[in-house]
């Protein structure tokens, strides 16, 4: 039976989400995965740092309040965030990376990936700023390290997207993509529609744990940005930068906008999409769509997602669900561990 190692860098939604999922579902795992999870190492810049080489309680864990230096009630705890030590010396298999997302230079974050590919550990991560930033180079670098970088849930949460396109739809030729690809504001445009404010869905958006740090890369589009860089990347073999791609979000459409869309028969959405072009040239947006309620995508409420893949062999292949959430990101988490053990388990 093989016991994965891993060290959580970054406690806050997801990997807490992650810690419950290990409390409550190990001893299934072992029966419907063929692994265990043992959790060594935790480091978060706000709660401290701990490592235990022969394992940390997880429902301890999730139990711990959200207060500054609190890993330091726990014995060995430190009120530091010794991030090096714990990716490093931890003894971990596995870092599961996530902290938040910088969308400007992807730091510290591609870093912590670094220091991990580089010790021969492998990464899961669900922070966009190190793929959409500086994925060849840690591609490049995990494989040099004959280790994995695995980051599904970084494009709609646990749904599964990337793994599903570039496996599952290799050779189905895919041109092309348009979806709704943030949870936050895809919920802010919903509510609005129920009549909540704009302010009032952010902050709703915040409780239920979808929105980033700074919710203006919700609701500006920024955080969609970097996941249609992603996918393109991926999917289309483009090598799009940040700043090829036009970008506007949804934070200039007001409450009489969205009802009188509603009136005609209509929904905003945030639509990201990316196209190849007939010359190879790949070219991609981000806008505020007004969608007749015939489209597919005009549906989509709440934090669901959806993604719409044009592909040559089998017309438009559409996959939706959870675009954000705690433990449904933490689900992505587990489904690149899973991904982990089929290529390199024992
Ligand atoms: N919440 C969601 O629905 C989804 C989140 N993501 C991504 O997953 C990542 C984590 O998301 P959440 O847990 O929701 O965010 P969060 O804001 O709840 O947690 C991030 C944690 O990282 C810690 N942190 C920040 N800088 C650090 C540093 N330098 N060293 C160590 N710790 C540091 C913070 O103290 C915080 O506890 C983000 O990159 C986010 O974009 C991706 C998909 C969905
Ligand atoms: N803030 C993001 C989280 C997932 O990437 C969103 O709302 O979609």
């Amino acid at each position: 039976m093989t016991e994965y190692k891993i060290a959580l860098v970054g406690f806050g939604g997801v990997n807490r989400g992650f810690a419950q999922l290990v409390a409550d579902r190990n001893a299934e795992w072992k029966e419907t995965l063929g692994f265990t999870i043992k959790i060594v190492g935790v480091t978060d810049l706000f709660l401290g740092s701990i490592v235990a080489k022969d394992g940390l309680d997880a429902k301890q864990l999730v139990a711990l309040p959200v207060e500054k230096g609190a890993f330091a009630q726990l014995p060995g705890g430190n009120a530091e965030a010794f991030n090096e030590t714990v990716i490093k010396h931890s003894g971990a298999d596995i870092i599961a990376e996530a902290t938040f997302t910088n969308p400007v230079d992807g730091e510290p974050a591609t870093t912590f990936c670094r220091w991990a590919l580089e010790s021969g550990i492998h990464v899961v991560t669900t922070n966009k700023g190190p793929i959409a930033l500086h994925g060849a180079e840690l591609k490049a670098l995990a494989r040099r390290n004959q280790v994995a970088f695995e980051y599904e849930g970084a494009v709609m949460s646990g749904t599964p997207v990337i793994r599903l396109a570039k496996q599952a739809l290799a050779g189905a030729n895919v041109q092309g993509f348009e979806g709704i690809l943030n949870g936050t504001s895809n919920y802010v445009l919903t509510r609005m529609k129920d009549g909540l404010a704009f302010n009032d869905a952010v902050v709703q958006a915040q409780q239920l744990g979808y929105a980033e740090a700074d919710p203006t890369a919700d609701v500006e589009g920024f955080d969609v940005r970097l996941k249609v860089v992603i996918l393109a990347n991926e999917l289309l073999n483009a090598r799009l930068n940040v700043s090829d791609v036009a970008c506007s979000g949804i934070s200039n459409i007001s409450a009489q906008d969205i009802a009188q869309a509603s009136a005609n028969g209509a929904s905003w959405k945030l639509i990201g999409s990316a196209d190849r072009a007939a010359d190879g040239s790949v070219r991609a947006s981000v806008e505020a769509r007004l969608l007749s309620n015939s489209h597919p995508l005009a549906g989509i409420s709440g934090a669901t997602n959806a993604v719409s893949f044009k592909t040559e062999l089998l017309g438009a292949v559409t996959v939706s669900g959870p675009g954000a959430g705690r433990i449904e990101t933490a689900f992505a988490l587990l489904s690149d561990i899973v991904a982990i053990h089929t290529a390199h388990g024992k």
